[in-house]
């Protein structure tokens, strides 16, 4: 387990519930400052759904129920006077599908800003946004033009400077490439890398080699369904090459050989 000053996030998830199914169990999972993360693991695991719930990204869903704890910086996360769009603030999101608003590029990028009434100068925030997220060279001639006449791939990166935009500290990303071809995913792999120096990022990938690739920390879940349900938890978690190349657990070595999917 890392020193507590190493981590960006702790989340200790007891039982997640989605009405009274009991979706994910005993799952600790910390986010390690500056590192990139990694969830691995079968369909419905739920990968996404600690994801999610690291920034209350699941409150909107009805029926979501989180029994345990997330410490941002120490907080607590979900205490009752915090509000939620202020941890969306500092915990930010990028999701499967690039969804840019459908309004220009400027106004995708400066969306998150108005809405916190930021006070600076716009256009330099909006480039640097955009110079993050290495999208500025394409874009910088254009930036009236709908977000949505980008490429699948510039449409992400595009999320990504929204994101970045309002400099949260962690970045978590819900498989960013599973709509991308090959060269847009090698593309936002190698910002990624870019982006830890800055931020602390975790990502779902259903990808192995993704998370060879990328991961610094993977983390492995499983579904457990000896009980009858379907109820997703963490196996193990660790340095990524330990864990594809010397898991301890069994079910990991499986997964890894692809005995299961
Ligand atoms: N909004 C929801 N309402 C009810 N059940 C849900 C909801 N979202 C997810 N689930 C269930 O919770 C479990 C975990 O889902 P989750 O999407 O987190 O898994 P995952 O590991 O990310 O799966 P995948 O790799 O297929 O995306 C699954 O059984 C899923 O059906």
């Amino acid at each position: 387990m890392p020193a507590k000053e190493d981590l960006a996030i702790h989340c200790v998830v007891e039982k997640i519930f989605y009405g009274s199914f009991l979706a994910v169990r005993d799952s600790n999972v910390p986010i390690q400052k500056g590192k990139i993360t990694g969830f691995i693991g079968p369909s419905g695991c739920g990968k996404s759904t600690v994801l999610r719930s690291l920034n209350r990204m699941n409150d909107m869903i009805n029926g979501f129920r989180l029994e345990g704890q997330v410490h941002f910086m120490g907080q607590d996360v979900y205490a009752k006077q915090v509000d939620p769009v202020i941890v969306r603030r500092f915990i930010g999101m990028v999701f499967q599908q690039p969804n840019p608003f459908s309004m220009s590029i400027y106004d995708n990028v400066a969306f998150g800003l108005r809405l916190n009434r930021y006070k600076g100068n716009l256009d330099e925030k909006v480039e640097y946004a955009l110079r993050r997220a290495a999208l500025w060279d394409e874009v910088k001639d254009k930036l009236k033009a709908s977000g949505l006449s980008l490429s699948g791939g510039q449409q992400q990166r595009l999320c990504i400077a929204r994101a970045v935009a309002t400099e949260p500290t962690v970045l978590l990303m819900d498989e960013p490439c599973s709509a991308l071809d090959p060269i847009a995913t090698r593309r936002i792999e190698e910002l990624m890398l870019e982006l830890k120096e800055e931020y602390t990022i975790a990502m779902v990938t259903h990808n192995m080699q993704q998370a060879t690739r990328v991961a610094d920390i993977t983390a492995f879940f499983a579904v457990d369904i000896s009980k009858g349900g379907r109820t997703g938890y963490l196996v193990e978690m660790g340095e990524t090459k330990q864990i594809f190349e010397a898991p301890q657990e069994q079910l990991t070595k499986e997964y890894i050989r692809g005995e299961f999917s």
